[in-house]
Parts: structure tokens; C-alpha cells; sequence
């Protein structure tokens, strides 16, 4: 990362305690001219902006600081709502329920939201500032802060000199994220620890102290470790001067616990900040969710303190985890676009066994086993891994594509161990041979390591990156988009169409058929007809990688376990994905009607993997339901509103459309047909629009329901025709004013997209040539080059998944590309460029492919069955095997006398069967003893030349090197013949 020179704006804002908005704000009045909170800006613009900041924070506070109406009508009504349901469960669901209600009455809404969803502001992630009298002592944020909120609705900053008239009480400076290598340089000494008062929870607001040991110990802890400046953190600061003189001083930031216990030195909880000096740049503010090593650490913090207590709710763990960094970052990758997206990593999609694995497991020695004298021992690979693992960093920065040997230096493990990993997903590679950041994070993750992937937003904040920072003023309440995940056969199909059926009027049943991969439902809830938006994700193992897309645009998941079955691989890997794209889950324990349903047991199972039941002190909100019989759907919809509600989903409509291509295939009556959803602004019919690197005039829209519709607002999908070619699904799209922008920006991507395609396939050829001794260790692995191009992603990725069938133990399928659309020049130019043949199924070949296919030579086959197609793959792959020798006999003939010529002799035979051929290989046999073998050199037929002579018939027989002929010899006259080899009979 190149963070010494650049500052992001999401960092400044977190500094300064500010929210991203308010400091596009400031970068506006500045003339600084950013994106989004994404942007980066010089150290000097910063600067600029930290010195504005005290005049805007001033300015909120005496005007417009109020909150969006938004939030506080909304929390009234979760708050009903939350009452409601709470009620309806603790009546029903617990046997306590007497007990529990009281208190549920009075509580805030659902803690679980929080944690679960990084990608909106969570009421309990805004806490009002409004700290507790002293005597009322410890108080949780949540509990207080709800009710209180709507009232206050100090939104900018807190007023500081309100609170300091009381009493002389306390803030908790907000816990700010570092750096690793920063925070290794940043050295505290203990002393700090004892001088300042300390209160017991972190997140907690601590009840004033008498007298604060410390001025004003304001640590800026970004700007002194870059600066190394140790001492000031010892120095007793006092207020104005210090503070005045040194701004960075000024934003609060304190070195989180698990990073600053390393030294022994220093923790979270050790630092608080009276409020008195400076206040106006403070705002007290729970830790950020989508600050990455902050989660990190508190999740660490978090788990090494469960280790140290068993008693430590797992809620609380449950909380952090969800927040959890590593799976943001995880997303991060997904949702930054590699143009070639299939190279080697997709044509695989992961497997769920291997996502199953959890990093911690991954990591977690073997236990010893005894041996029967008592003593124990390791398994092998556990002696060779032991030591790797305890030298495995935290985390590694992934930034571009990188070599097998360059990853596993930066694991700090072997080679061959990323190799084996691969090859256990089915992707064979070698020590040079360069891995695209997705395969590359699957190995990653197998060894538990973390990824930071620099420049990349978080993916949580995928859906927030599409609003511009002029968005802000016109934002408005949008449906929740949910994915319905889950294990096969839990009834992921069932659920979906059982809402479908029951939520979509009568009226417009008609387009119930109607499939774009997203539909819309309609749900009264407090009386208001809202919507919620399901995208509709093949469950099939195949489409794993479609799910991983599917969770990357979603608001939330539904988490589908059969209440039959429990949790199975799948529901792991769906809740992993969910994970990554930090969006909350609302686990839908199904089939509840079948006679063999345990709920109890499957919310025990959950509970092991972090998601634990309301009803048992845990976040995760449990719906038992009948997807079959329809029951307890409402309350499920329901949920998801409430969820959806805490989310605080905004768009701006008054735009132009902007999203993601959800669905694309090539239609041969429509042409280019592509789902869109709309994650902000409004698409219209006539836009002009980019879809990765293809564009094109809306000619018309059609919406889940089947109807043709003029315009499509935030959270709603259409299908959408005009393109000039088949999107990928995971695009982004957006319109642009005119049609000829669109086609430049368009244009621009599709050559980028085809040179780094280009890049990597002339990568991976030089790869192939410079590693033949590798590939001869290997047992002289060979590659059948692909690229395959389908109608549908679906069947791109049904492909792949059958491709990965066939045996691959002596040639290996590469598929370079794998995408829906027509087969194209550029397609072409990447076969021939890396030795691939072009597999197109159900599409077509775009104009000039045939003709630049003839010219270079590039063979495309077409199918439209998928048997015919892998029947052919396989045969590929089996011309590529060296031909077996096959001896097949040609006839049998017997020597009847032996006539000497010159110096040698000839045979007069008989031939018995077959036929003799003359210069073909013959074998003498003479009772069982082989006594020549050889080439057959003379062969005559009542005394001419012969070439062959067949059975029944007397002939001479000669051979320059035999001439030791007996009676009764058996000739047996055979050929070699080389016979194709095929990898079933292997
Ligand atoms: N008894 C009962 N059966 C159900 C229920 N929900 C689904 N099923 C049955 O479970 C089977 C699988 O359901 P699907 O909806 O196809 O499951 P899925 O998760 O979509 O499966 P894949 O698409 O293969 O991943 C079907 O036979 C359904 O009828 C339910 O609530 N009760």
C-alpha cells in the first residue's frame, strides 16, 4: 500500500471522528475534489481538511446537525416491531418466556443486527452520546442509547460542554484501527497503564472519575507513529498548549488492545480521555465495523479473552465474528473486477470441502497420538507443518497476481504446500506458474491467514461505493435485496417459490414464469406495503461461484437449514459467504413439518458455528418455518424488514442508474439479453449503458413479473435488452449521458480486459516453456489449454464444474477463459496466443472469429450437448497421452524345409493361418523357445517375390540374420500398432 503520501478519506474520517459524508462535505468546501469515501488525497489535503474540520464540526453542532428523519422514525418502529416479535417468541419459543419478557420489553431493538450487519449503520454502532450518571454505574451502550437517540439526535458531534457542566465525566476515545507495520513501530511505555484510570469494559462508558491522573492524554496514535515520536506518549501533555501545538494530537486514537498488549504496554481500556481540551473533534463512537485491522483486533481481543474465560458469552464472539475483517476483505476481493475472472481459479469453482475447513482448524495442530508404549507421536506432516504454521504471518497483503513461489514466501510456507492445496481443489500448478488473486486467496485462507487487499474498499461497502458523495443529499429507503442460501435439497427452491406464490398478487401471477434471477415481493408490514427483493441463486454445487456473486449485491441472507438434517457443508460455505460480504443472516430452519424436525438440535449445531439463537442469549435471528406448507412465512418476511430497517438501505433515485449485471446470456430471437439490479439511481428505457466492457442503448426492460417497465428504481432487477454483447454476471454497469460515452468508456474496458488477457495468457505460455523441469518432477504434466464460451453463465459454470470430472491425473485442463457470449476475435486472439482450442456451447461466433480462426490457425468447436462436448475434451486429452504400442498378430506359418542358399538358408513354409508379410517383424518359435525375432527380409511365392502370402499357400521365407532354420519352426508373423490411449482405461 502506498500510504505514505496518501490518505484515504474513509481514514481521515475515522480520525477525525467524523462520518465519510461530512468529510466529502469539507472536501467539497475545500475545492479537494474526491469520489467517494474511498478516495485518496495527499497528506497535505488532509491537513487541510483536519484544520476545517474544527469550523464544519462547530458549524453541525450550532445548525444542522440533526439526524435524517430516517433513523429516528425508524427506530420507533423496530422498536414495536422488535417488541412484537419478541414477545411472539419469548411467548411461544421459550419456556421462560415469563421471565424473559420483562425484560425484552424494555430492551432496545436486537443487539444481533450490529454485528451482523457491517454494511449499514446499526443503531447500537451510532450510540448516543449521553453518558450515564456516575451512580447509575455500568451501563451497556444499547440499553441506554436506543430509546434516547430519536431526542438527542446529535448526529455531527456530541456537545461536549453540555456533558462537561454536569460532571467532569468521561469518554472513551474511539478505538482506533493501525496499521500493522505503524503499530510496530509505535513503542508505549507501560507507564502510561498506571497513570490513567481505566475503566472495566471496553465499550462501555465509564462513570466519571474523581480526578483524571492525566490532563488531556489525547494520543494521536497515526500520526506519532509515523513521526516516531515515543516520547510525547509519555510526556504529560498539557491541554492547550501540547494539543494546540501538535494537531494530530487532537483526533483521539488509542492503539487497540490486542496490538498494544503485545508490548506489554498498553491497552485499550488503560486510555481514557476526559473531555475537556478539544473537544469539538470528538465524537464518541463505537469501534467502526468496517474499520478492517480494528475488527481484526478486537476479534482477537475478543477470542483471546473467551480463551482466557469460558464464560464469556458467546454472543459477544458471535458479535465480533460476524464483523469479522478478514471476510471483508475476503469479499474485497470479489469485488474487485480481475477481467480475466475465469483463469485458472473459477475453472474450478471451490469446492465446499475446502471452504468448509476453518481456518482455525486448519491451523490447529493434530492431536498426538499415543503409542502403545505410552509415548505419543505426531503424524508426518504434522512434523513437517508444526513449525510452518507458528511462522505463518497474521495476514498478508494481496495485491496482483503472484507466482506459486512468491505466495508461499509471503505464507512463509512451501511451495509444494500451496501446490498440494491446489491440487486438492483440483487446480494442478507449478513453483513459477502465476496465480490470479482468487486462487490465490483460496490458499490464503485454507493456512487461516488473513488478506488485506490494498486499494480495494471492503466489500461490506460494496453497495455503498455506489453512492457518489452528491448522493448524499437525495437519499432515500430502498428495498433489501436478500440471497436465499443454503445446503441441498434444505429447500432453498421451495422457500423462494413458496414466498413467490404467496407475496406476488394474484393479478400478476402471469409472470410468476418469468426467470431473471431476482424477483420482488410485496409485504404489509406496519400497515405499509414494502418490498424485499430476492435474487434468485442456483443451489447446485456447480454454482458456487455464482452464489459467491450472489452474496457480494445482497443486503442479507437467508440461511436455509432443514430442520430434518442439520448443518451440512454447504450451509458452512453459504454462511462463510455471507460472512465475507458482511451481510447479516437470518437462518430459516425449514422443513419444521416433518415428523424427524429437530430445531433445538440444528440451532445447537449453528450455535457451534457462531450463529446462536436470540432465545439463547445469542444475535441470530431463528425463524422455524414450513417452506412447504407455507407456515411462518410472514414472520420470516418480517424479520428481514426489521433487519433491512436496522441496515438503513438508501440509494439515490434522482440518478443515473448504477448496479451490478446479475444474469446475462445470449438470446438467438433477443439478441444480448442481461439482468440488472439496481443498486442506485434509476435506469430508464433508452439509457446508454456500460456493462463491463459492453454498452448499449436500453431498447426495452422487463421486470420480474413479466411486465415491460419504463424505469427501474433502487434494489429492483430488470432484464434488460440493446446490449452489443453478453455481459459477465458479476459486472457493474452504469449509464452514462450519451450513447458515445458509453461506448468509449466501454471500448476502453473491453481493451483493457483483452490486453490483460493477453497479458496472461503469454504469462502462462512463458510459464509452460521456462518450467518443463518442473513439469517433468511432476510426471510430465500436460495441459489442454481452453477457453470455452456458453450461452448462459450458468452453463459456464455447469461446464466448468463437469470439465473438473474428467480425469486429470496425466493431462490437465487449463481453462483460460470461461464466459457467456459469443465466440469472439478477442477469444481468438487468446487461443492462439496461448495454444487453446475455443469451445463454444449454444452460442454463436461473433463476425471475424471464423475468418481470424483460419488465419491463425485456432481450432473452435461448437456444441450444443453437453456429453458430446466433454466426449470431445476427453478425447482432446487422450490425443495428448503417448500412443500405446499394440502387438496385433498377422498370421502363423509352419517350416516345412530348410534350403541352404549360398551361406545361409531359406525356409519353404507353410503358412497355417493368417499371412506372412514381407519387412514385417516375425517370431521363430521352436517349441516354447522364441529363437529369433525380427524382421522378415525375403519372401517368394513359387520362386518370385511376394509381399505377402496368405494362408494355404507354400512360400520361402528369409531372414539376413537367421539362418539357423529347423523343421517344424513356427513362424508367427505379427506388427506393432500404436493404439490411442484413453484415460477411462488408466
Ligand atoms: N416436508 C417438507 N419438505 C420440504 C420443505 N421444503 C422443501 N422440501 C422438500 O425438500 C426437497 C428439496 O427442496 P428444494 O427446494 O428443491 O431444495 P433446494 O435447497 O432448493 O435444493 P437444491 O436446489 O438442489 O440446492 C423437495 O423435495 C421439497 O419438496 C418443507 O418445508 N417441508
Amino acid at each position: 500500500m502506498n500510504n505514505a503520501q496518501k490518505v484515504r478519506i474513509y481514514d481521515l474520517s475515522k480520525e477525525l471522528n467524523l462520518e465519510n459524508k461530512d468529510i466529502l462535505e469539507i472536501c467539497a468546501q475545500l475545492s479537494i475534489t474526491v469520489k467517494s469515501h474511498s478516495s485518496t488525497i495527499s497528506e497535505s489535503q488532509a491537513e487541510r481538511i483536519k484544520a476545517m474540520a474544527d469550523k464544519y464540526v462547530a458549524n453541525q453542532t450550532s445548525g444542522h446537525g440533526s439526524e435524517p428523519s430516517l433513523k429516528g422514525e425508524r427506530k420507533q418502529e423496530i422498536l414495536a416491531i422488535h417488541h412484537k416479535q419478541t414477545h411472539r417468541r419469548s411467548s411461544s419459543d421459550s419456556p421462560n418466556s415469563s421471565q424473559d419478557s420483562s425484560p425484552t420489553l424494555v430492551a432496545p431493538p436486537r443487539p444481533p443486527i450490529k454485528p451482523q450487519a457491517p454494511v449499514g449503520v446499526t443503531l447500537s454502532q451510532k450510540p448516543t452520546p449521553v453518558i450515564p450518571a456516575p451512580n447509575q454505574g455500568v451501563t451497556p451502550p444499547e440499553k441506554s442509547q436506543m430509546p434516547i437517540k430519536t431526542e438527542q439526535a446529535p448526529k455531527k458531534v456530541k456537545e461536549p460542554e453540555a456533558t462537561l457542566m454536569g460532571a467532569p465525566q468521561r469518554v472513551k476515545p474511539t478505538v482506533k484501527s493501525l496499521d500493522k507495520s505503524s503499530i510496530e513501530k509505535l513503542e508505549v511505555k507501560p507507564t502510561l497503564k498506571s497513570e490513567i484510570p481505566m475503566p472495566k469494559k471496553p465499550g462501555v462508558v465509564s462513570p466519571p472519575s474523581p480526578k483524571p491522573a492525566l490532563p488531556q492524554p489525547q494520543i494521536g496514535v497515526k500520526k506519532q507513529v509515523q513521526g516516531k515520536v515515543k516520547p510525547e506518549l509519555n510526556r504529560p501533555l498539557s491541554p492547550k498548549s501540547d494539543l494546540d501545538d501538535i494537531p494530530e494530537l487532537i483526533a483521539p486514537s488509542v492503539k487497540p488492545l490486542s496490538d498494544l498488549t503485545d508490548d506489554g504496554a498498553i491497552d485499550e481500556e488503560t486510555i481514557e480521555t476526559p473531555i475537556g481540551e478539544k473537544p469539538k473533534l470528538k465524537r464518541p463512537s463505537p469501534p467502526r465495523p468496517s474499520s478492517k485491522r480494528q475488527k481484526w483486533e478486537e476479534e482477537e481481543e475478543e477470542e483471546s479473552k473467551a480463551k482466557a474465560s469460558k464464560v464469556a458469552p458467546k454472543a459477544k464472539r458471535r458479535a465480533n465474528h460476524l464483523e469479522d475483517d478478514e471476510d471483508d476483505l475476503d469479499a474485497n476481493l470479489d469485488s474487485n473486477p480481475i477481467p480475466l475472472s475465469v483463469s485458472l481459479s473459477i475453472a474450478r469453482p471451490p469446492k465446499p470441502k475446502s471452504q468448509n475447513k476453518s481456518p482455525v482448524a486448519a491451523n490447529k495442530p493434530k492431536k498426538p497420538t499415543l503409542k502403545p508404549d505410552g509415548t505419543t507421536v505426531r503424524a508426518k506432516s504434522d512434523r513437517r507443518e508444526q513449525p510452518e504454521v507458528n511462522q505463518r504471518p497474521e495476514y498478508i497483503i494481496l495485491d496482483s497476481n503472484l507466482t506459486v513461489r512468491e505466495l508461499a514466501e509471503r505464507l512463509n510456507i512451501a511451495e509444494t504446500e500451496i501446490i498440494k492445496s491446489l491440487f486438492s481443489k483440483g487446480i494442478a500448478v507449478n513453483i513459477t506458474q502465476t496465480l490470479d488473486l482468487e486462487t490465490a486467496r483460496l490458499v490464503t485462507e485454507e493456512l487461516g491467514v488473513l488478506i488485506e487487499v490494498p486499494e480495494v474498499i471492503a466489500a461490506a461497502t460494496k453497495q455503498t461505493e455506489m453512492l457518489d458523495a452528491k448522493d448524499l443529499e437525495h437519499l432515500q429507503r430502498r428495498p433489501p435485496v436478500v440471497t436465499i442460501m443454503g445446503h441441498v435439497d434444505h429447500g432453498k427452491t421451495t422457500l423462494l417459490d413458496s414466498i413467490r406464490k404467496t407475496k406476488v398478487a394474484q393479478g400478476e401471477a402471469g409472470g410468476i414464469t418469468q426467470h431473471i434471477g431476482a424477483y420482488h415481493v410485496d409485504v404489509e408490514h406496519n400497515g405499509v406495503s414494502q418490498q424485499i427483493v430476492f435474487l434468485d441463486t442456483p443451489g447446485h454445487e456447480a454454482f458456487t461461484a455464482m452464489r459467491a456473486r450472489g452474496a457480494r449485491v445482497t443486503d442479507m441472507a437467508i440461511l436455509v437449514v432443514a430442520a430434518d438434517d442439520g448443518v451440512q457443508p454447504q450451509t458452512r460455505e453459504a454462511f462463510s459467504h455471507a460472512k465475507a460480504a458482511g451481510v447479516p443472516v437470518v437462518v430459516a430452519i425449514n422443513k419444521i413439518d416433518k415428523p424427524d424436525a429437530n430445531p433445538d438440535r440444528i440451532k445447537q449445531e449453528l450455535s457451534e458455528l457462531g450463529l446462536v439463537p436470540e432465545e439463547w442469549g445469542g444475535e441470530t435471528i431463528m425463524v422455524p418455518v414450513s417452506a412447504l406448507k407455507g407456515e411462518n412465512l410472514d414472520t420470516l418476511l418480517e424479520m428481514l424488514l426489521l433487519v433491512s430497517e436496522v441496515e438503513e438501505l438508501v440509494a439515490n433515485p434522482n440518478r443515473l442508474g448504477k448496479g451490478t449485471v446479475i444474469e446475462a446470456n445470449l438470446d438467438r430471437a433477443r439478441g444480448p439479453v442481461a439482468t440488472l439490479l439496481v443498486q442506485n439511481g434509476t435506469l430508464r428505457v433508452g439509457d446508454a449503458i456500460v456493462a463491463g466492457g459492453v454498452f448499449g442503448k436500453i431498447r426495452a426492460m422487463i421486470d420480474d413479473r413479466g411486465q415491460k417497465v419504463e424505469a427501474a428504481s433502487p434494489s429492483f432487477a430488470v432484464e434488460i435488452l440493446g446490449l452489443n454483447n453478453v455481459p459477465s454476471a458479476g459486472d457493474e454497469f452504469e449509464v452514462y449521458p450519451t450513447e458515445k460515452e458509453a461506448r468509449l468508456i466501454a471500448e476502453k474496458t473491453a481493451e483493457t480486459q483483452r490486453n490483460s488477457r493477453l497479458q496472461l495468457a503469454m504469462s502462462s505460455r512463458r510459464v509452460t516453456l521456462t518450467t518443463l523441469s518442473a513439469q517433468a518432477q511432476e510426471g510430465e504434466l500436460k495441459e489442454l489449454n481452453l477457453i470455452l464460451k456458453a450461452d448462459v453463465q450458468g452453463s459456464v459454470e455447469a461446464l466448468l464444474g463437469a470439465l473438473t470430472q474428467l480425469p486429470q491425473n496425466e493431462v490437465q485442463i487449463r481453462v483460460l477463459l470461461a464466459a457467456p457470449g459469443e465466440i469472439t476475435e478477442t477469444d481468438v486472439d487468446l487461443a492462439a496466443a496461448s495454444g487453446a482450442v475455443v469451445v463454444g456451447f449454444n452460442t454463436t461466433l461473433a463476425s471475424g472469429a471464423r475468418a481470424s480462426a483460419d488465419h491463425e490457425g485456432v481450432d473452435i468447436r461448437e456444441y450444443d450437448i453437453i456429453y458430446k462436448l466433454l466426449d470431445d475434451i476427453q478425447g482432446a486429452m487422450e490425443g495428448l497421452l503417448e500412443p500405446e504400442e499394440i502387438e496385433s498378430s498377422l498370421g502363423q506359418a509352419q517350416v516345412r524345409a530348410v534350403f541352404p542358399v549360398g551361406r545361409g538358408a531359406v525356409a519353404g513354409c507353410y503358412v497355417q493361418s493368417g499371412k506372412v508379410v514381407r519387412n514385417r517383424l516375425v517370431r521363430i518359435r521352436r517349441g516354447n523357445e522364441v529363437v529369433y525375432q525380427g524382421s522378415l527380409d525375403s519372401l517368394k511365392r513359387m520362386k518370385e517375390d511376394s509381399r505377402e502370402v496368405n494362408a494355404g499357400y507354400e512360400c520361402g521365407v528369409g531372414i539376413d540374420k537367421f539362418n539357423d532354420w529347423k523343421e517344424g519352426d513356427i513362424i508367427e508373423a505379427y506388427e506393432m500398432t500404436m493404439k490411442r490411449r484413453t484415460l477411462a482405461g488408466k
